[in-house]
C-alpha cells in the first residue's frame, strides 16, 4: 500500500490557494455549471416537437382528432346557412314543402354531427393525452438517466426546470389543441364572414373592426399570464416545499418537538398569497380588459341588428337573411375571442414545453467518448493524480493537488475533519464529477476515457447519504446489482456479509416484506400494518448489502459505514471489509479506531494529503493523526478513576 503527494507541503499549497492549480486561471469548471442547459429552443421547434410527438405516438388518434376539430369548425356557419333557407323557404314564396322539410332534415343531421363532434373529440383528446403523456414523461427520463454525473442535479436552475419540465406532460397535446382550435376558430371567422359579405360588405368590415383589438388585446394578457405564470412559479415551489415538510413522516419528529409547525404553515401561507396576489392583479386586468372589448362588440351586434332589422322592414333583407347575420356577427366576435383564447393557450404551452426541450436537448455534463477505452481488470491500482477540484468557478478549491494510489488488494482508511473534501474526492472516483485539473487513472487509463456505465459496475459504494428505498427487504439488496434481483442466494449472501439476514428473516414476509410504511405491497393487503421501517443502523446494513451484492465490484468505496452502527456491529462489519475477497477498498470513518487495520491511512485536510502511512507510524510521528486519535480516544478513558462501590450500604 503506497500513498504519494503527502510530501506536497502547505507551503506550496499555500501558495496556489489564491490562484488554484497552475495554469488554471479563468478555466471554467464543468460542476453544476450553465453549461448544461443550452438556451431555449424556439417557438417554431417546440411546435414541431408538440406535433411530432402526438403523430409519431398515435397517429390515427392525431389524425381522428384533427379532422373531428377542425370539422367543427365549419359546422357553426353550415347550421346558420341551413337555418337561413329553412326560415326563408317557410317565409318566401317559391320554396316547395318537400325541399323545406330535405332542408329541416338537413339542419338536424348537422345537429345531430354538432352534438357528436365534441363527444368524439373528448374521447380521442383523452386518450391522446395519456399515450402522449406516457411517450413525454419517458422522454424527458430517458434524459434525466443520460446525465452521467451529479452536476445538473445540484444546480438550481436545472432542478427548477426538471420540475416545470415534469409537471408538463399534457404540454404538447395543450399546446397542439390550442393550435387547432386557433385553426378552428379561423374556419369560422373565415366561413362566417363570406356569409356576412353576401349580406353587407360594411357589416363584415365593421365587425372584423370590432374583433381584431378583442383579439389583439387577448393576445398582450395570454402573453402577460404566461409571464406571470414563469414569476409566481418559484413562489409556488416553496409553497409545495413547505406543505411537504408539513406532511411527510421524516420532519414530523423534529416539527413537533421544535413547535415549528404553526411558523412553517404560515411560511407555507404566506407564499399562497403571494401566489394569489399577482394571479389576481393579473385578474383585475383582464376582467377590465374583457368588459371594454365586450362592451365594443356588444355596441357593433346592437348596431348591426337595428340596421338589419330596418333593412329588413325596407323589404332588402329576407327574415332568413337577419337570422344568418345575426349568427354570423356572434360567431366571428365569438370565434376571434376564442382565437384570442387558443392562441394563449398555445403560447403559455409552449413556453412550457421549453423547459421539456432544454432537458432532453441538453448536451452531456460530461464528455463521453464515441469509442470509450477498455476497462482493464484491476491489477496494480487506482490514481489520483494532482487532483484539483471546486464544484464550479463560484466555489473554493474542494481538492488541492492530490496525489495519493490506492493500489490493488488493499484498504486504504481515509481520514480528515469535516468539509476535508473527503465525500468529494468518493464522487470523483465514481466519475460523478471530473477533476478541474488533474486525472484519476485505473491502471494508468484515464477513467474519463471509459464508459462511465462499465466503471460504475467495478465500483461499489456505501455513500454517507446512502438510500432507503421505499420496497422490499430483497429489493433494497438486489438493486446493487439487477442481475441479483431474482437471486435469493445471493441476496442471502450478501445480507449475511452485512450481518442483516436473521433480522430480515423474522420479518413478517421475510426477504418479501415491504420497508415502508407510505404504501401497501401485494403481501401487505392481508395485514395493512406488516410494512416494517427499519432502524437507522439496520438501513445502514442493508446499504452495506447492497454494494456487497455486485458480482464484478473491483473497488469497493465505504463513506462512514457504521456510522449508525452499534459497536459491536461496526467491529463486525470492519472485519468483513478488511477479508473483501482480493477486492480493493477506500474506507472513510471518523472513528479512527475502525481504520486501525487498514494497509494504509491518508489523512485530508484543507483538501490536500497531510499525512500517510499505517496506523501504528502516524501514531509514533505524532503528527495530525495521532492527535485526533488521541483525542477520541482520551473520550473513552474514564476522568477520574471510578470510585469503589462503598460496601455496608443500603
Ligand atoms: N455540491 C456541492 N457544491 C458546492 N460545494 C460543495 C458541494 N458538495 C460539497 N461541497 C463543499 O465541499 C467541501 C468538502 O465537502 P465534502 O463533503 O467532500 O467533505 P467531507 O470531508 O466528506 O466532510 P464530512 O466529514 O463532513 O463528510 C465542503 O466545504 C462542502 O461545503
Amino acid at each position: 500500500m503506497t500513498t504519494t503527494g503527502a510530501a506536497d507541503g502547505p507551503g506550496r499549497g499555500g501558495r496556489l490557494d489564491a490562484a488554484g492549480p497552475p495554469g488554471s486561471a479563468g478555466r471554467a469548471t464543468p460542476a453544476g455549471a450553465d453549461t448544461h442547459l443550452p438556451p431555449e429552443p424556439g417557438a417554431a421547434r417546440r411546435a414541431r416537437v408538440a406535433v411530432a410527438l402526438a403523430a409519431r405516438t398515435a397517429p390515427w388518434r392525431f389524425a381522428l382528432y384533427v379532422t373531428v376539430t377542425l370539422l367543427a369548425g365549419g359546422l357553426p356557419v353550415l347550421t346558420a346557412w341551413l337555418t337561413k333557407l329553412v326560415l326563408n323557404g317557410l317565409t318566401g314564396p317559391s320554396v316547395s314543402t318537400g325541399a323545406v322539410v330535405a332542408l329541416a332534415g338537413g339542419l338536424a343531421a348537422a345537429g345531430v354531427v354538432a352534438a357528436m363532434v365534441p363527444v368524439v373529440a373528448r374521447y380521442q383528446r383523452a386518450e391522446l393525452d395519456r399515450r402522449v403523456g406516457l411517450a413525454v414523461r419517458e422522454r424527458l427520463f430517458v434524459a434525466v438517466d443520460r446525465i452521467v454525473g451529479l452536476g445538473p442535479f445540484e444546480n438550481p436552475r436545472f432542478l427548477d426546470r426538471l420540475r416545470l419540465a415534469q409537471q408538463g406532460a399534457m404540454l404538447p397535446n395543450e399546446a397542439l389543441d390550442g393550435g387547432l382550435g386557433v385553426l378552428r376558430a379561423g374556419i369560422t371567422i373565415a366561413s362566417f364572414l363570406g356569409v356576412l359579405w353576401v349580406v353587407s360588405p360594411a357589416m363584415t368590415v365593421l365587425t372584423l373592426a370590432a374583433g381584431v383589438p378583442t383579439l389583439l388585446t387577448q393576445l398582450a394578457l395570454a402573453r402577460r399570464r404566461a409571464r406571470v405564470f414563469l414569476e409566481i412559479g418559484p413562489v409556488e415551489r416553496q409553497e409545495m416545499f413547505h406543505a411537504d415538510l408539513l406532511g411527510t413522516v421524516a420532519a414530523a419528529k423534529e416539527i413537533r418537538l421544535l413547535a415549528i409547525g404553526a411558523h412553517l404553515r404560515d411560511r407555507m401561507l404566506a407564499s399562497r398569497r403571494t401566489a394569489d396576489g399577482a394571479r389576481r392583479r393579473l385578474d383585475r386586468r383582464e376582467a377590465a380588459t374583457q368588459a371594454g372589448a365586450a362592451l365594443l362588440a356588444a355596441a357593433v351586434a346592437g348596431a348591426g341588428l337595428v340596421w338589419a332589422v330596418g333593412a329588413a322592414a325596407q323589404g332588402r333583407l329576407t327574415i332568413g337573411d337577419i337570422s344568418i347575420f345575426v349568427a354570423a356577427v356572434t360567431g366571428v366576435q365569438a370565434a376571434l375571442t376564442a382565437m384570442a383564447q387558443e392562441s394563449a393557450r398555445t403560447h403559455h404551452a409552449l413556453l412550457m414545453l421549453g423547459h421539456h426541450l432544454a432537458i432532453t436537448d441538453a448536451d452531456p455534463d460530461l464528455p463521453v467518448g464515441a469509442a470509450p477505452a477498455p476497462l482493464p481488470a484491476l491489477r496494480h491500482g487506482i490514481e489520483l493524480r494532482d487532483v484539483w477540484f471546486r464544484y464550479s468557478d463560484a466555489h473554493p478549491w474542494v481538492l488541492r493537488g492530490v496525489d495519493l494510489v490506492i493500489p490493488r488488494g488493499a484498504v486504504l482508511g481515509l481520514v480528515g475533519l469535516n468539509g476535508a473534501g473527503k465525500s468529494t474526492l468518493v464522487k470523483l472516483l465514481c466519475r460523478f464529477y471530473d477533476p478541474t485539473r488533474g486525472s484519476v487513472l485505473w491502471d494508468g487509463v484515464d477513467i474519463r476515457e471509459v464508459d462511465p456505465a462499465e466503471l460504475r459496475r467495478r465500483v461499489g459504494a456505501v455513500f454517507q447519504d446512502y438510500m432507503c428505498y421505499d420496497m422490499s427487504a430483497a429489493d433494497n439488496i438486489g438493486l446493487g446489482d439487477l442481475t441479483a434481483l431474482a437471486d435469493q442466494p445471493r441476496i442471502e449472501a450478501a445480507a449475511r456479509r452485512a450481518g442483516i439476514h436473521d433480522t430480515v428473516a423474522a420479518m413478517p414476509h421475510g426477504y418479501r416484506t415491504l420497508l415502508s410504511r407510505m404504501f401497501l405491497s401485494e403481501s401487505d393487503r392481508a395485514g395493512p400494518d406488516s410494512g416494517v421501517p427499519l432502524s437507522g443502523g439496520q438501513w445502514q446494513r442493508l446499504a452495506l448489502a447492497r454494494a456487497f451484492v455486485g458480482q464484478r465490484r473491483e473497488l469497493m468505496i465505504l463513506d462512514e459505514p457504521s456510522a449508525a452502527l452499534d459497536a459491536a456491529a461496526e467491529e463486525e462489519i470492519h472485519r468483513s471489509l478488511l477479508t473483501f475477497r482480493g477486492g480493493t477498498t477506500l474506507l472513510i470513518s471518523h472513528r479512527l479506531n475502525a481504520l486501525r487495520d487498514a494497509d494504509a491511512i491518508v489523512v485530508l485536510d484543507g483538501g490536500r494529503v497531510v499525512e500517510q502511512g499505517n496506523h501504528a507510524t502516524l501514531l509514533s510521528a505524532g503528527g495530525r493523526y495521532a492527535r485526533l486519535f488521541h483525542a477520541q480516544a482520551s473520550g473513552y478513558q474514564p476522568a477520574s478513576p471510578v470510585p469503589e462501590p462503598a460496601t455496608g450500604r443500603r
